[in-house]
């Protein structure tokens, strides 16, 4: 499926909220035509009526591709609208975390192509990561398009079981919000050591962006990074004695954090 091919038969998204407009965003500026994409949303942001879609418009009835972007909690009640669409060939893509590919077949039928995806909200400035899983009525070209299409705000990486986005949520679909707690846990340590507010969260801001990018761009183990940092018996090195604690430290917060994110989608899983 080329993009011409989603530009003539549209491409729909149900619930545009956060997730949904940051990969509205990546689509428009990649040149799908705004004509091309049909919009369901009862509670739409400025942003998005503005954008020149189809918005709360009849949908067409056999769209390409339809992205299904509402909470978990509100699928029982928006899935059924796009049932006339579903069986036929009309890709369905999910990022609901913790909806199964079986919860959106018996909604959408039985043999309906539908792609499971857990993307993540840097997908906002084309930095996110996706993963995909397909049901077995996805056929090869709709895997590819699927990827083509979610590779607009981001990465993408296929999965072999649809048990494995279970975790994939609790690392990278959730993940940003621990890094952001991170700068908002270095800023709050910075300003009990005695640095004002704004000085201490744009320090704290700078570290983890300038971080990640150094981790991004040179593609070193971050082990190594690590160590690049640490003088002997230096700073880093009384910071990292504690942070690395194997009883205290992050490894056995972060090895939990994960754990209860993913037990959550696990648990959203059964419904
Ligand atoms: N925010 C995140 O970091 C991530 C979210 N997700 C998934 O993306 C989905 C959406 O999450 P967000 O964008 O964060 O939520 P959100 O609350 O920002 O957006 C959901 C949108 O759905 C709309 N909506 C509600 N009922 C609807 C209906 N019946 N029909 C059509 N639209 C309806 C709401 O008006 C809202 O604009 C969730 O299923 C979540 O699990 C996945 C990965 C990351
Ligand atoms: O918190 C959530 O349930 C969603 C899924 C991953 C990120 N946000």
């Amino acid at each position: 499926m080329q993009n011409s091919e989603l530009a003539q038969r549209g491409l729909v998204l149900m619930g545009c909220g956060k997730m949904g407009s940051a990969m509205l965003e990546g689509w428009l500026a990649r040149g799908l035509p705004s004509s091309s994409v049909w919009i369901s949303d009862p509670n739409p942001s400025d942003w998005v009526k503005a954008q020149g879609t189809h918005l709360n418009a009849p949908l067409p009835p056999d769209p390409a591709v339809v992205i299904v972007a509402v909470k978990p909690q509100k699928m029982v009640e928006a899935l059924p609208a796009l049932r006339a669409l579903g069986n036929g060939d009309t890709l369905f893509v999910s990022v609901a975390a913790g909806t199964t590919i079986a919860t959106l077949e018996a909604a959408l039928g039985e043999r309906s192509p539908i792609v499971r995806a857990m993307p993540n909200t840097p997908a906002a400035i084309g930095q996110g990561i996706t993963a995909i899983v397909g049901n077995a009525h996805v056929s090869g070209a709709q895997m590819d398009a699927a990827e083509a299409l979610l590779s607009a705000v981001g990465d993408v990486v296929r999965l072999e079981t649809e048990a494995q986005i279970d975790a994939v949520t609790g690392v990278s679909g959730s993940g940003p919000a621990y890094v952001f707690h991170l700068i908002e846990c270095m800023a709050a340590a910075a300003e009990a050591e005695g640095l004002s507010p704004e000085l201490a969260l744009q320090l704290a801001r700078a570290t983890v962006a300038g971080a990640g990018a150094l981790a991004v761009r040179t593609g070193e183990d971050p082990a190594q990074l690590r160590r690049n940092v640490t003088s002997p018996n230096g700073t880093t090195q009384a910071g990292l004695d504690v942070l690395m604690d194997t009883d205290t430290g992050l490894p056995p917060l972060i090895r939990r954090t994960v754990a209860a994110a993913s037990a959550r989608s696990r648990e959203l899983a059964r419904g």
